[in-house]
């Protein structure tokens, strides 16, 4: 497997039932790149300096440069920060019609909790973690309060370089840059997002595996109106095969990404994230932009534009029955021995 400089002991790395090629990792300005962005491949490019100028973002660092604002950090008794969306429960109660209200209400489980921190206790509880506590992850989006220092080396990221890719492969606008500082041995689950995304990796180092959204019959995510929408159901660190019998077919590309290492993750494409030894915690910075114009349908049409496809009919269908509950079972008896 390829890997950054300095590479984590590839014996120390978690092994899968399934296999895993490599990811591409190539120089930022060979011609390749363009190519595997432009068809929605992932590739590992060096020598950006994208985020050069955050290359000094270490603990210190950033407890020193981050202002003293409330940051979000996730907090979990395992190692899995599987992202639960509290915004769907509300549009599960706006779907659902009448006859549904009286239902009693599904509990869901929380696997993280979100609460906020300054940055200078979060620096301290990370140098005092110790193998069994609780985890921590910050996860959060940069913006003008994030600290004078953090904004001014933000200021001097590559923003020529990033901002030709997204005019020269037609991607929408730029959403945001998430901070994320995380322990070693945190694992972000297998899901998909629906933007592009350039994956910075600042501090420490992370194996990313990818499957493409073609394999979205082996990861069964949950359904789209559950917080849990994006995520799959599998857990890829201890496979239920007798719930997910497909998960034998996946077949996924990894790398492990180091400092200055930019990953492009695309639009749609699974991807299972872990801070991997030898540092204690790992420091990343993802540039996520909005999908581009569709332009010209090309037919067969592509896995990612069949997600999309089955997302809008399960919302569709979902706001019909004003029970998002009622959609399995009209799906089955709409294809079960039919196609
Ligand atoms: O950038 C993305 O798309 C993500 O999923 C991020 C959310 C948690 C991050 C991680 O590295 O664990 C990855
Ligand atoms: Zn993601």
């Amino acid at each position: 497997m390829s890997t950054s400089r300095n590479e984590p002991d590839q014996c120390n790395l978690r092994k899968y039932d399934f296999p895993l090629d490599d990811i591409p990792r190539l120089n930022c300005m060979d011609p390749q790149v363009d190519e595997l962005i432009k068809s929605k491949k992932p590739v590992v490019l060096t020598g950006s300096n994208l985020v050069g100028a955050a290359s000094k973002w270490d603990l210190d660092y950033l407890e020193k440069n981050m202002g003293n604002g409330d940051f979000t950090i996730f907090v979990s008794k395992g190692n899995q920060f599987k992202f639960f969306d509290e915004k769907k429960l509300a549009e599960i109660d706006s779907v659902s019609g009448a006859h549904t209200k009286n239902r009693p209400q599904k509990e869901y489980i929380r696997p993280a909790k979100s609460c906020p921190i300054k940055i200078q206790d979060f620096a301290k509880r990370v140098r005092e973690w110790k193998d069994g506590d609780e985890r921590l992850y910050l996860q959060q989006a940069l913006s003008s309060t994030s600290g004078a220092g953090v904004v001014q080396d933000f200021i001097r990221f590559r923003w020529d370089w990033v901002t030709a890719k997204q005019k020269l492969h037609n991607w929408g606008k730029l959403t945001y840059n998430l901070l994320l500082v995380g322990l070693e041995g945190n694992v972000t689950p297998c899901h998909y997002d629906e933007q592009e995304n350039l994956f910075a990796q600042i501090h420490g180092h992370k194996r990313c595996i990818l499957f493409p959204p073609e394999q979205f019959g082996c990861l069964y995510p949950h359904p789209v109106w559950h917080p849990h929408d994006r995520q799959s159901q599998v857990d890829l660190d201890n496979p239920d095969y007798d719930r997910f019998p497909k998960m034998r077919d996946l077949h996924g590309v990894q790398a492990v990404v180091g400092p200055g290492d930019v990953l492009y993750i695309p639009i749609y494409w699974w991807h299972h994230i872990e801070s991997v030894k030898p540092e204690k915690y790992t420091v990343s910075l993802n540039f996520w932009y909005k999908a581009g114009p569709v332009g010209q349908v090309e037919y067969p049409i592509k896995g990612y534009q069949k997600v999309a496809i089955m997302r809008n009919v399960e919302k569709m269908l979902a706001e019909a029955m004003q029970d998002p509950e009622e959609v399995g079972a009209l799906l089955r008896t709409m294809v079960q021995g039919r196609f």
